[in-house]
């Protein structure tokens, strides 16, 4: 539970960037000191400012530039890549399309995941690869075999609803296939300097994103690799290109019906990366008391903040504190976040080193990644 915090500290992260790749990172003073600042920040407030992180503010700002350029262009046009199931939820929607707690909100986006391979579903995808498996799956008699007994009906009923579910999640998970959509580019060839700029963008928030979780694990009492290998060494990744019409604003396709621009959610992964617009104060953290706090911009930093699975990760000692969004500028503003989610299969259980910190008891649950995703994302669009 996040404290009463009445701001978000700044972290400056480049001692800890300096020794990323030194195996003996963790008896670094200067990498300590900066683990000790993240520890806290992630324990009172879920969210920090990074700055030292070494992405030049000119890419940084070129960015948002070309995300205003895109959102400027005409409805039609933007168009081009809309969303929808078949492109496995990436692409363009519209203002009002994306849902939180069922009320539409007040922003338009581009969504990008990164691809699924088939040999990211694990077991249980693999059972679903090729074409029609799934009814094997859905008839397979091992669905007869349950403990505890019953009528012989109601056994399979139950058996047959619960592996119904799981079918319907994973197909909507194998829409995320990239297989499935190849014909569907869902990033835009308009403006001409869109891709190479995002592509090139993306790759140093990775890079940045994992290093930053190096700080995380040795601020947790674990090696540098903890999120490495079966946790999130192949991450699956999210960005979100986010664009938020000023509240007067009558001239946008679907007229404001509210004032959020995002509804209050937690993220989902390890990690977000937040890079917003200069001069609007519009994203709000809420405090333990129920506060919302605002994330003020700060110009050349990234605000950062701890998702879902990085919560049940630490065992509930890092929050994954609730955040919205409020344009009341009069001004379009806009905001690129990018996600760091473990693997998409991972299988996400407290780690032994935080259940020893937290009182010798686990006490979250574990979650696959790859479901949870699933399951929130089908909760934000009515398609
Ligand atoms: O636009 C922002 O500042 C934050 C957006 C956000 O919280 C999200 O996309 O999860
Ligand atoms: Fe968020």
């Amino acid at each position: 539970m996040a404290s009463n915090f009445k701001t978000i500290p700044i972290i400056d992260i480049s001692p800890l960037l300096k020794k990323s790749d030194d195996p003996t990172m963790s008896e670094d003073k200067g990498v300590l000191e900066v683990c000790n600042l993240l520890d806290r920040a992630c324990k009172e407030a879920g969210f920090f400012y990074v700055k030292g992180h070494g992405i030049p503010d000119s890419l940084i700002n070129a960015v948002k530039d070309v995300t205003r350029d895109f959102f400027d262009l005409p409805y039609d046009e933007k168009n081009k890549i809309k969303l929808s199931a078949v492109t496995g939820y990436r692409g363009y929607q519209r203002i009002g399309e994306n849902i939180t707690l069922g009320v539409p909100d007040m922003h338009e986006a581009i969504d990008c995941y990164r691809e699924v391979t088939p040999g990211m579903y694990g077991a249980l995808g693999k059972s679903l690869e090729g074409s029609n498996m799934w009814y094997l799956f859905w008839f397979r008699p091992a669905a007869l075999m349950v403990a505890k007994p019953r009528p012989c009906w109601v056994r399979t009923l139950l058996i047959y609803q619960k592996e119904m579910y799981i079918y319907l999640l994973f197909h909507r998970a194998m829409n995320l296939y990239m297989d499935k959509c190849d014909n569907v580019d869902f990033r835009p060839s308009n403006p001409s300097n869109f891709k190479p700029l995002m592509e090139e963008y993306l790759g140093l928030l990775k890079d940045l994103s994992r290093r930053i979780m190096q700080g995380i694990s040795i601020a947790l009492s674990g090696s540098p690799n903890m999120f490495e290998g079966e946790r999130a060494g192949d991450p699956f990744w999210v960005m979100r290109i986010i664009g938020y019409p000023a509240l007067s604003d009558s001239t946008n396709a679907m007229k404001l019906d509210n004032d959020i621009g995002c509804g209050a959610h937690t993220d989902y992964g390890l990690l977000t990366l937040v890079n917003q617009d200069d001069d609007i104060t519009a994203l709000q953290v809420r405090n333990r008391s129920g506060e919302w706090i605002s994330a003020v911009p700060i110009p050349g930093t990234f605000v950062c903040n701890i998702g879902d699975m990085l919560k049940i990760l630490s065992n509930g000692l890092y929050e994954s504190t609730l955040h919205r969004v409020i344009n009341s500028s009069p001004k379009y503003r806009v905001s690129v976040a990018f996600f760091l989610e473990p693997n998409f299969d991972a299988a996400i259980e407290p780690l032994e080193c935080c259940v020893q910190h937290t009182g010798g008891v686990a006490k979250l649950g574990r979650a696959v990644y790859g479901e949870h995703l699933v399951r929130k994302v089908l909760t934000n669009f009515v398609m």
